[in-house]
Protein backbone atom coordinates (compact mmCIF):
# COMPACT_ATOMS: atom_id res chain seq x y z
CA UNK A 1 0.00 0.00 0.00
CA UNK A 2 1.54 3.31 -1.05
CA UNK A 3 1.10 6.53 0.88
CA UNK A 4 -0.53 9.30 -1.17
CA UNK A 5 0.72 12.89 -1.10
CA UNK A 6 -2.20 15.20 -0.33
CA UNK A 7 -1.79 18.82 -1.41
CA UNK A 8 -3.56 20.26 1.62
CA UNK A 9 -3.07 20.16 5.34
CA UNK A 10 -3.63 16.75 6.90
CA UNK A 11 -4.44 16.54 10.60
CA UNK A 12 -4.40 13.08 12.20
CA UNK A 13 -6.39 12.58 15.39
CA UNK A 14 -6.08 9.20 17.09
CA UNK A 15 -7.05 7.90 20.49
CA UNK A 16 -9.28 5.49 22.38
CA UNK A 17 -13.06 5.23 22.33
CA UNK A 18 -14.82 8.20 23.90
CA UNK A 19 -11.77 10.44 24.09
CA UNK A 20 -13.58 13.00 21.90
CA UNK A 21 -11.99 12.31 18.50
CA UNK A 22 -15.15 12.63 16.41
CA UNK A 23 -16.46 15.76 18.13
CA UNK A 24 -13.06 17.44 18.17
CA UNK A 25 -12.26 16.48 14.56
CA UNK A 26 -15.56 17.85 13.25
CA UNK A 27 -15.04 21.07 15.25
CA UNK A 28 -11.50 21.55 13.97
CA UNK A 29 -12.55 20.82 10.38
CA UNK A 30 -15.33 23.43 10.66
CA UNK A 31 -13.03 26.00 12.26
CA UNK A 32 -10.35 25.61 9.58
CA UNK A 33 -12.54 24.91 6.54
CA UNK A 34 -11.18 21.37 6.11
CA UNK A 35 -12.82 18.07 5.15
CA UNK A 36 -13.46 15.35 7.73
CA UNK A 37 -12.87 11.59 7.74
CA UNK A 38 -14.27 9.23 10.39
CA UNK A 39 -12.37 5.98 9.76
CA UNK A 40 -14.13 4.24 12.66
CA UNK A 41 -17.42 4.70 10.77
CA UNK A 42 -15.96 2.64 7.90
CA UNK A 43 -15.03 -0.27 10.22
CA UNK A 44 -18.46 0.02 11.83
CA UNK A 45 -20.21 0.02 8.43
CA UNK A 46 -18.42 -3.14 7.34
CA UNK A 47 -19.29 -4.78 10.68
CA UNK A 48 -22.95 -3.73 10.29
CA UNK A 49 -23.00 -5.32 6.83
CA UNK A 50 -21.53 -8.61 8.09
CA UNK A 51 -24.14 -8.73 10.86
CA UNK A 52 -26.90 -8.03 8.29
CA UNK A 53 -25.48 -10.90 6.20
CA UNK A 54 -25.69 -13.13 9.30
CA UNK A 55 -21.96 -13.78 9.00
CA UNK A 56 -19.96 -14.94 12.01
CA UNK A 57 -17.79 -11.89 12.77
CA UNK A 58 -15.37 -14.06 14.77
CA UNK A 59 -14.62 -16.17 11.68
CA UNK A 60 -11.50 -14.47 10.33
CA UNK A 61 -11.45 -16.44 7.05
CA UNK A 62 -15.02 -15.41 6.15
CA UNK A 63 -14.37 -11.79 7.13
CA UNK A 64 -11.17 -11.65 5.07
CA UNK A 65 -12.79 -13.26 2.01
CA UNK A 66 -15.79 -10.87 1.92
CA UNK A 67 -14.19 -7.62 3.17
CA UNK A 68 -14.37 -5.87 -0.21
CA UNK A 69 -17.94 -6.96 -1.09
CA UNK A 70 -20.04 -4.05 0.20
CA UNK A 71 -19.70 -0.51 -1.16
CA UNK A 72 -18.96 1.69 1.84
CA UNK A 73 -19.21 5.46 1.49
CA UNK A 74 -18.66 8.18 4.08
CA UNK A 75 -19.36 11.90 3.84
CA UNK A 76 -16.34 14.19 4.21
CA UNK A 77 -18.52 17.15 5.21
CA UNK A 78 -18.15 17.91 8.96
CA UNK A 79 -21.59 19.59 8.88
CA UNK A 80 -23.31 16.60 7.28
CA UNK A 81 -21.55 13.37 8.26
CA UNK A 82 -23.24 10.20 6.99
CA UNK A 83 -22.29 6.61 6.26
CA UNK A 84 -23.78 4.46 3.50
CA UNK A 85 -23.53 0.76 2.71
CA UNK A 86 -24.55 -0.22 -0.82
CA UNK A 87 -26.39 3.10 -1.08
CA UNK A 88 -28.37 2.74 2.18
CA UNK A 89 -27.86 5.29 4.96
CA UNK A 90 -26.63 3.40 8.04
CA UNK A 91 -25.40 6.42 10.04
CA UNK A 92 -27.48 5.49 13.09
CA UNK A 93 -27.42 1.69 12.69
CA UNK A 94 -23.62 1.55 12.97
CA UNK A 95 -23.70 3.06 16.50
CA UNK A 96 -25.62 0.22 18.19
CA UNK A 97 -24.17 -1.86 21.05
CA UNK A 98 -24.34 -4.89 18.73
CA UNK A 99 -22.01 -3.24 16.20
CA UNK A 100 -19.75 -1.74 18.91
CA UNK A 101 -19.26 -5.16 20.51
CA UNK A 102 -18.23 -6.86 17.23
CA UNK A 103 -16.34 -4.11 15.39
CA UNK A 104 -12.94 -4.87 16.99
CA UNK A 105 -13.06 -8.48 15.75
CA UNK A 106 -13.68 -7.27 12.19
CA UNK A 107 -11.17 -4.41 12.38
CA UNK A 108 -8.31 -6.67 13.45
CA UNK A 109 -8.46 -8.81 10.27
CA UNK A 110 -5.48 -7.81 8.04
CA UNK A 111 -7.49 -8.03 4.78
CA UNK A 112 -10.08 -5.64 6.25
CA UNK A 113 -7.44 -3.13 7.29
CA UNK A 114 -5.67 -3.34 3.94
CA UNK A 115 -8.90 -2.72 2.04
CA UNK A 116 -10.22 0.13 4.20
CA UNK A 117 -6.84 1.82 4.63
CA UNK A 118 -6.49 2.03 0.83
CA UNK A 119 -9.92 3.71 0.68
CA UNK A 120 -8.99 6.09 3.51
CA UNK A 121 -5.76 7.11 1.78
CA UNK A 122 -7.67 7.82 -1.43
CA UNK A 123 -10.17 10.03 0.45
CA UNK A 124 -7.31 11.93 2.12
CA UNK A 125 -5.50 12.35 -1.20
CA UNK A 126 -8.70 13.71 -2.76
CA UNK A 127 -9.12 16.42 -0.14
CA UNK A 128 -7.21 19.16 -1.95
CA UNK A 129 -7.87 21.80 0.73
CA UNK A 130 -6.94 19.49 3.58
CA UNK A 131 -8.67 17.12 5.95
CA UNK A 132 -8.97 16.10 9.58
CA UNK A 133 -8.86 12.29 9.74
CA UNK A 134 -9.63 10.45 12.95
CA UNK A 135 -9.29 6.88 14.15
CA UNK A 136 -6.68 4.67 15.76
CA UNK A 137 -3.83 4.40 13.23
CA UNK A 138 -4.04 7.62 11.20
CA UNK A 139 -0.74 9.06 12.45
CA UNK A 140 1.08 5.73 12.37
CA UNK A 141 -0.23 3.94 9.25
CA UNK A 142 -2.89 5.74 7.20
CA UNK A 143 -1.23 9.16 6.95
CA UNK A 144 2.22 9.02 8.57
CA UNK A 145 3.18 12.24 6.72
CA UNK A 146 0.35 14.26 8.34
CA UNK A 147 1.58 17.75 9.26
CA UNK A 148 -0.12 17.58 12.65
CA UNK A 149 -0.74 14.46 14.72
CA UNK A 150 -2.69 14.50 17.96
CA UNK A 151 -3.22 11.54 20.27
CA UNK A 152 -6.33 12.44 22.25
CA UNK A 153 -6.88 10.73 25.59
CA UNK A 154 -8.97 11.11 28.73
CA UNK A 155 -9.34 9.08 31.91
CA UNK A 156 -11.34 5.88 31.32
CA UNK A 157 -13.98 7.05 33.80
CA UNK A 158 -14.40 10.42 32.04
CA UNK A 159 -14.63 8.72 28.64
CA UNK A 160 -17.25 6.26 29.88
CA UNK A 161 -19.26 8.98 31.64
CA UNK A 162 -19.37 11.13 28.50
CA UNK A 163 -20.28 8.20 26.22
CA UNK A 164 -22.95 6.90 28.63
CA UNK A 165 -24.53 10.36 28.79
CA UNK A 166 -24.52 10.57 25.00
CA UNK A 167 -26.34 7.26 24.45
CA UNK A 168 -28.37 7.28 27.72
CA UNK A 169 -26.67 4.10 28.95
CA UNK A 170 -25.44 2.90 32.33
CA UNK A 171 -21.96 4.31 33.10
CA UNK A 172 -20.56 1.14 34.73
CA UNK A 173 -21.71 -1.05 31.82
CA UNK A 174 -20.33 1.45 29.33
CA UNK A 175 -16.98 1.51 31.14
CA UNK A 176 -16.77 -2.32 31.12
CA UNK A 177 -17.53 -2.46 27.37
CA UNK A 178 -15.02 0.34 26.79
CA UNK A 179 -12.28 -1.53 28.69
CA UNK A 180 -12.90 -4.62 26.58
CA UNK A 181 -12.70 -2.60 23.34
CA UNK A 182 -9.56 -0.76 24.54
CA UNK A 183 -7.93 -4.17 25.04
CA UNK A 184 -9.04 -5.57 21.66
CA UNK A 185 -8.06 -2.39 19.78
CA UNK A 186 -4.67 -2.01 21.49
CA UNK A 187 -2.68 -3.57 18.63
CA UNK A 188 -3.74 -0.83 16.18
CA UNK A 189 -4.00 2.08 18.62
CA UNK A 190 -0.43 3.17 19.15
CA UNK A 191 0.51 6.80 19.55
CA UNK A 192 2.82 7.92 16.73
CA UNK A 193 6.23 8.97 18.07
CA UNK A 194 5.69 12.47 16.66
CA UNK A 195 2.08 12.84 17.85
CA UNK A 196 1.22 15.39 20.53
CA UNK A 197 -0.50 13.87 23.53
CA UNK A 198 -3.60 15.83 24.52
CA UNK A 199 -5.39 14.79 27.71
CA UNK A 200 -8.99 15.99 27.55
CA UNK A 201 -10.03 14.80 31.03
CA UNK A 202 -10.21 18.34 32.41
CA UNK A 203 -10.80 20.20 29.15
CA UNK A 204 -14.10 21.22 27.59
CA UNK A 205 -14.72 20.19 23.99
CA UNK A 206 -14.30 23.82 22.98
CA UNK A 207 -10.88 23.96 24.64
CA UNK A 208 -9.79 20.79 22.81
CA UNK A 209 -10.93 22.19 19.46
CA UNK A 210 -9.24 25.55 20.10
CA UNK A 211 -5.96 23.89 21.05
CA UNK A 212 -5.85 21.62 17.99
CA UNK A 213 -6.84 24.50 15.67
CA UNK A 214 -4.12 26.65 17.24
CA UNK A 215 -1.51 23.92 16.70
CA UNK A 216 -2.70 23.45 13.10
CA UNK A 217 -2.38 27.15 12.32
CA UNK A 218 1.08 27.16 13.87
CA UNK A 219 2.15 24.11 11.83
CA UNK A 220 0.73 25.28 8.54
CA UNK A 221 1.96 28.85 8.86
CA UNK A 222 -1.64 30.06 8.63
CA UNK A 223 -1.75 28.48 5.18
CA UNK A 224 -5.13 26.79 5.61
CA UNK A 225 -7.28 27.49 2.57
CA UNK A 226 -10.74 28.60 3.61
CA UNK A 227 -9.81 29.34 7.24
CA UNK A 228 -13.12 30.46 8.77
CA UNK A 229 -11.69 31.75 12.04
CA UNK A 230 -10.74 35.29 11.04
N1 LIG B 1 -13.70 17.52 26.25
C1 LIG B 1 -14.95 17.05 26.38
N2 LIG B 1 -15.69 17.40 27.44
C2 LIG B 1 -16.95 16.90 27.59
N3 LIG B 1 -17.55 16.05 26.75
C3 LIG B 1 -16.85 15.68 25.67
C4 LIG B 1 -15.53 16.15 25.42
N4 LIG B 1 -15.09 15.59 24.27
C5 LIG B 1 -16.11 14.81 23.82
N5 LIG B 1 -17.16 14.87 24.64
C6 LIG B 1 -18.42 14.11 24.51
O1 LIG B 1 -18.07 12.76 24.73
C7 LIG B 1 -18.80 11.89 23.86
C8 LIG B 1 -17.82 11.03 23.05
O2 LIG B 1 -17.13 11.88 22.15
P1 LIG B 1 -16.73 11.39 20.69
O3 LIG B 1 -16.26 12.59 19.96
O4 LIG B 1 -17.81 10.59 20.07
O5 LIG B 1 -15.48 10.43 21.05
P2 LIG B 1 -14.71 9.38 20.13
O6 LIG B 1 -14.91 9.78 18.71
O7 LIG B 1 -13.27 9.50 20.57
O8 LIG B 1 -15.27 8.04 20.46
C9 LIG B 1 -19.69 12.79 23.01
O9 LIG B 1 -20.97 12.83 23.60
C10 LIG B 1 -19.01 14.15 23.10
O10 LIG B 1 -19.94 15.20 22.97
N1 LIG C 1 -8.57 3.77 12.22
C1 LIG C 1 -9.35 2.93 12.93
C2 LIG C 1 -10.60 3.37 13.42
C3 LIG C 1 -11.38 2.49 14.12
N2 LIG C 1 -10.94 1.23 14.31
C4 LIG C 1 -11.78 0.23 15.00
C5 LIG C 1 -11.55 0.20 16.48
C6 LIG C 1 -12.83 0.68 17.10
O1 LIG C 1 -13.22 -0.14 18.18
C7 LIG C 1 -13.86 0.60 15.99
C8 LIG C 1 -14.86 1.75 15.95
O2 LIG C 1 -14.15 2.98 15.91
P1 LIG C 1 -14.83 4.33 16.37
O3 LIG C 1 -13.83 5.40 16.18
O4 LIG C 1 -16.16 4.49 15.73
O5 LIG C 1 -15.10 4.02 17.89
P2 LIG C 1 -15.41 5.06 19.04
O6 LIG C 1 -16.30 6.13 18.49
O7 LIG C 1 -14.08 5.62 19.43
O8 LIG C 1 -16.04 4.27 20.08
O9 LIG C 1 -13.13 0.56 14.77
C9 LIG C 1 -9.71 0.82 13.86
O10 LIG C 1 -9.33 -0.32 14.09
N3 LIG C 1 -8.93 1.68 13.17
Amino acid sequence: MGVSSPRGLVIAIDGPSGSGKSSASKGVARALGLRYLDTGAMYRALTWWFIAQKADTSDEAVIAARAAEPVIEVSADPDDPWTRVNGTDVSLDIRTVQVSSQVSAVARVPAVREHLIARQRAIIADAADGIVAEGRDIGTVVAPAAQLKVFLTADPSARARRRAAEISADTAETEAAQARRDRLDAAQSEKAADALLLDATDLTLEQVIDEIARLARERSGLACAGDKSS
